[in-house]
């Protein structure tokens, strides 16, 4: 297994208390966050926010991205759009889960207005916990990077 412990947080405007209460989170447990912003309320665009999670999680700077706007969709298909990220919303921990043992996901991605804090918490437990079982999983995982192609 990896030795590399950093996460990526980014957000738009609509979820940066709980992008921050998730990196003391994921601290406290002995991940390394790196919260890449943005720290003031300003109205933003969450495809900018979503590609820079999403370059230092492909780049292998970043083990793993958690990424949250208004819904977590926006910004989780700007990120899916950068070679290598495969990144699923979640607002249930099976589906968290799931996105890491079945389809290898390397981002979460979490939408403030959808889901409370003390879910998004559970959320992102379960997906730092679960790990790729590999098999037939990594066949299909396999021919979605091959799309990438
Ligand atoms: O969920 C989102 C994208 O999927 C955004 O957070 C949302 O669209 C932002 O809306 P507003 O500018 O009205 O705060």
């Amino acid at each position: 297994m990896s030795d590399n412990k950093r996460i990526v947080l980014s957000s738009d405007h609509a979820a940066i208390d709980l992008r921050q209460t998730i990196a003391t989170h994921i601290a406290a447990q002995g991940w390394e966050p790196v919260d890449i912003g943005p720290v003031t309320p300003e109205s933003t665009h969450y495809p900018k926010h979503g590609e820079a999670a999403a370059r230092l999680v492909a780049s292998g700077d970043c083990r793993l991205g958690i990424i949250l706007c208004g819904t977590g969709q926006g910004i989780m298909m700007a990120a899916n759009k950068v070679k290598g990220i495969r990144c699923g919303v979640c607002s249930d921990t099976f589906s968290a889960r799931m996105i890491r043992q079945h389809n290898d996901a390397n981002m979460l991605s979490l939408g403030v207005r959808v889901i409370g804090e003390g879910l998004a918490l559970d959320i992102v437990d379960a997906f730092l916990a679960a790990q790729f079982e590999g098999g037939r999983h990594a066949t299909r995982v396999d021919m979605i990077v091959a799309l990438e192609a």
